[in-house]
């Protein structure tokens, strides 16, 4: 099923959290959600599970709106970064709860993912530490076997068997299921690894937006040696984002390559051009969690 959000808006009083946001992510497929601390990934998502009703816009699943929409929130499994369980209950409570409140909820599939997490069911779940309440909402909410799951900062607090495992299961899940995911991370390596597509948000805003393999193509770090000087003005061209120099040889970045772009550095005297690919991570950092693209916009 597909998830739309369309131009979603969120004030806290006189702040805007989010602003105009949109994206869409068609069925079976992940989509990361990245951006800096406070740039809006929860409020936005809050907005998308139905938890805020946006300021405007709206979030649509499988093309049905959220807002006050219980048929559509059935379909959504929504892990939160920071969980709220029921005081008191014990991890085999919740099962019973999970097993009564969805219809899809397969007590089956859950004992199965705990056969990988290994949590003690019948330990109060307040009790348990923040991985592993993070373990047990996952189980929880993947065991429901909900069309769209979104997940907020699932990773952080795992340890790093746990967090393969859990990202494991969740591609497992989109392969056999056609689960579609949007997922916010910080861990940008392991959202490389997993997504389709991401979108940038930064300030509230959304601020790039891309498939992993378009990213990867069009922004690069190039290597380049001149014959002798770099013309003049080299490092103000505006196809460049950021450019370093170490000895003789120049570290551009850029968002727009093309060979183009590399003939005409050999046109102006460049004896090297050396295309370097770069991951997500330092393409977040090179392009101020995509500003720079904004820009062109
Ligand atoms: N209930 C609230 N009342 C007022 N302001 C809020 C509220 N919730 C969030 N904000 C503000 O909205 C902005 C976006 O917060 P949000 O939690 O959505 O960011 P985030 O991208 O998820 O950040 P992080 O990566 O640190 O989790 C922040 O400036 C935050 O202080």
């Amino acid at each position: 099923m597909s998830i739309k959000v369309n131009g979603v808006s969120k004030n806290f009083g006189k702040f805007q959290a989010v602003h105009n946001a949109s994206l869409e992510v068609a069925p079976g497929c992940i989509h990361g959600l990245i951006g800096e601390n406070g740039a809006g990934k929860t409020t936005l998502i809050q907005c998308i599970v139905g938890i805020y009703k946006s300021d405007q816009g709206e979030v649509f699943i499988d093309g049905k709106s959220v807002w006050e929409n219980d048929e559509a929130k059935q379909m959504i499994g929504y892990v939160a970064d920071r969980n709220q369980f029921f005081k008191g209950y014990k991890v085999k409570e919740l099962v019973d709860f999970f097993e009564a409140m969805y219809p899809n909820f397969s007590r089956k599939d859950f004992e199965r993912y705990n056969e990988i997490f290994k949590i003690k069911v019948n330990q109060k779940v307040t009790q348990l530490s923040k991985g592993m309440q993070m373990r047990v909402s996952f189980m929880l909410h993947l065991a429901s076997n909900p069309k769209v799951m979104i997940l907020d900062e699932p990773t952080s607090g795992l340890d790093a068997i746990a967090k393969k495992q859990l990202l494991d299961l969740l591609i497992e899940a989109v392969e056999e299921k056609q689960m579609t995911v949007l997922i916010s991370s910080h861990h940008l390596t392991e959202l490389e690894k997993i997504c389709d597509e991401v979108t940038f948000i930064h300030q509230g805003r959304v601020s790039y937006q891309s498939t992993i393999d378009e990213l990867k193509s069009s922004i690069k770090k190039l290597q380049i040696v001149f014959e002798d000087e770099a013309p003049e003005g080299f490092m103000k061209w505006s196809e460049f984002v950021n450019i370093e120099k170490l000895g003789s040889v120049y570290y551009a970045i850029t968002d727009r390559y093309t060979q183009e772009l590399e003939n005409r550095l050999r046109k102006v005297g460049a004896r090297i051009v050396e295309p370097i690919g770069m991951n997500l991570e330092e393409i977040f950092i090179y392009t101020d969690g995509g500003r720079r693209e904004a820009s062109h916009e």
